[in-house]
């Protein structure tokens, strides 16, 4: 913006003086001169932006700031070097606890801020949703991964996305999933059995790596839910020839998978997540550098089997329907459901095969990595928590002696599964940061939030905060859920920010928490999470919370 601004002005200038004979140059100003008056210009405004603006001028610089800056790299740096992507937020939260709004600097010294009150939250969330849209550095991070579908549509193309897809995740249409759920549910068991069978200790356990157990689990389920085909990455691990590391899902011939390609994008390791970021600011994809490289391979991977299967499926479906010969009744995943719906006269009549692409692209993404994030923060917890575990085991067995084939109401009804995973949801949000950008000057709670500025949304930061959750807040207890133990801010809808609120809340939450309860009443009636065998590291820079390296051990229960 800066530069084309400069690069105009530069332009206008070099004739300006040239018809005013200020040098002697005939024809157009020379390349030389008119670079000259560019850095002439852009140089002092940079430096009037990053060294000055920000301390001197800007009307945000009264809110409370950490100091520690890096000259130019604001705070970016000690993101990098944070242990966890929402650890600094959580230690500005504590040391401004009554601050409705945080400021801190980033590279090239921007102004970024961060909502830290239930209030603003609820003003940026719900009340002022469509007065911020998604920031312009998040769509350079992430829009090759998520094409365009409706978590990157704003205003009313966001409504109508919205209004079109929400039957499909209503409470009825995700309950018929269930089946889905439980079957791969019990390929998971079958993923004990062999780490059982595979270990080499002959003691009745086995151990498996946390991460490539459920991210298999969820993109095998979503590869049935969303696209309706069996994507077998569950099937495909193995535990015969890799005592060491936990063996990685088999690539079929060598090539590419869905859990590759999203392994390379979302735990690309710290050069891979450190350019992630970086391309937000200043472009960098494009240097031949081998995480790029990679990059750019998974994402051409799963855009170009996706288009394959979305061609394909309009054409069967929509063929079969000018035939007279289709079942409806027969469709159970979204993708054929979105194609039925796309016929003349069809809720989703007009819709481009772009567009369903980059709903599916998302609900891939979406779906798949956050719920194998919080199951592997889950399985993490029950390891070091054997008292929560029995307590959720108990429960869950006292539901199977009244009725072996329990209905998922009962199920859904069960309180301390209910508590526990919302526990998980609250310690470990799986969507750690979410970004929203001012589209015109507006206040929330109360402050000035000025056109372009970006404000961090970030449930740690309600999650963890004593004043709504107690001295406690930092601690696992599940009971803290129960009716007779929430405070009036507790209840606070804000207070719980793990699927986001309002008009952009999470469209497959339904459907997550039906995936997680069965799961766990799957494993948890038949398995004990023994002990961590590999402590969890946070994936940082990372756009999720990510246990990554976490490998725990496992055996039957009796
Ligand atoms: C534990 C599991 C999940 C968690 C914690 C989670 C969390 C979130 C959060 C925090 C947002 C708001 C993002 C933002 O506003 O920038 C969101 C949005 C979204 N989620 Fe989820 N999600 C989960 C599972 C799923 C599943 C299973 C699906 C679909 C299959 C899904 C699809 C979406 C979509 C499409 C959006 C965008 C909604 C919009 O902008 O209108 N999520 N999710």
């Amino acid at each position: 913006m800066d530069a084309t601004f400069c690069a105009g002005l530069a332009t206008l200038s070099a004739f300006t003086l040239r018809s005013v004979g200020a040098y002697d140059v005939n024809g157009w100003p020379s390349v030389s001169h008119l670079l000259a008056l560019f850095t002439a210009l852009y140089l002092p405004l940079k430096y009037y932006r990053i060294f000055f603006y920000p301390w001197y001028l800007s009307p945000l610089r009264h809110l409370p700031t950490p100091t520690n800056n890096f000259l130019f790299f604001g705070q970016a740096i000690n993101f990098v070097r944070a242990s966890s992507p929402v650890e600094l937020y959580v230690k500005w939260m504590r040391e401004w606890p009554d601050a409705p709004v945080i400021r801190y600097l980033t590279f090239g010294n921007t102004e970024v801020l961060v909502a830290n009150s239930l209030e603003s939250f609820r003003e940026l969330l719900q009340t002022k949703c469509y007065e911020f849209c998604k920031p312009d550095r998040w769509h350079r991070i992430v829009g090759e991964i998520i094409g365009k579908g409706v978590i990157n549509m704003e205003g009313d193309e966001h409504r109508a996305a919205r209004r079109m897809l929400t039957g499909t995740f209503n409470v009825p249409n995700s309950r018929k999933l269930i089946p889905v759920f439980q079957a791969k549910a019990k390929e998971v068991s079958a993923l004990f059995e062999r780490a059982i069978a595979g270990g080499n200790d002959g003691d009745g356990t086995g151990v498996f790596t946390a991460l490539d157990a459920f991210q298999s689990f969820t993109l095998d389920t979503f590869g049935v839910v969303n696209l309706g085909v069996e994507l077998n990455h569950l099937r495909s691990i193995t535990f015969d020839d890799d005592k060491i590391e936990g063996k990685k899902v088999k690539e079929k011939d060598g090539g590419w998978t869905f859990h590759k390609a999203y392994e390379i994008i979302f735990a690309p390791g710290p050069l891979g997540g450190m350019l992630m970021f970086a391309n937000g600011f200043v472009p960098v994809r494009w240097l031949p550098i081998k995480e790029n490289k990679d990059f750019a391979d998974a994402c051409a991977f799963l855009k170009a089997t996706l288009k394959q299967l979305i061609s394909e499926r309009i054409q069967t479906v929509h063929t079969a329907i000018r035939e007279g010969t289709y079942e409806k009744e027969k469709s159970r995943d979204l993708l054929t459901f979105i194609c039925e719906e796309m016929v003349p006269g069809g809720p989703a009549e007009g819709l481009t095969e772009y567009h369903v692409l980059g709903h599916m692209l998302q609900f891939m993404a979406a779906g798949g990595d956050t719920s194998a994030n919080t199951l592997s923060w889950s399985a993490y917890i029950l390891s070091k928590h054997q008292h929560i575990q029995d307590k959720l085991r108990a429960e869950i067995q006292a539901l199977y002696t009244n009725d072996p084939t329990p209905a998922y109401s009962s199920i859904d009804a069960l309180p301390y599964l209910d508590a526990f995973i919302k526990e998980i949801l609250r310690l470990y949000s799986p969507a750690a940061t979410i970004h929203r950008q001012a589209t015109k000057d507006l206040t929330i709670d109360g402050v000035l939030v000025t056109e372009g500025t970006v404000v961090d949304v970030v449930g740690a930061v309600t999650h963890l905060n004593p004043l709504i959750w107690g001295e406690d807040a930092d601690m696992v207890r599940p009971e803290r859920w129960f009716p007779e133990n929430t405070t009036a801010k507790m209840q606070n809808l804000h207070a719980f920010q793990a699927f986001s609120n309002g008009p952009r809340i999470c469209i497959g939450k339904v459907a997550a928490m039906i995936e997680l309860k069965t799961l766990f009443v799957e494993i948890v009636l038949r398995y004990r999470f023994i002990k961590v065998e590999t402590e969890p590291v946070f994936e940082n820079p990372s756009l999720v919370l990510k246990p990554t390296r976490l490998r725990v051990r496992v055996r039957r229960v009796n």
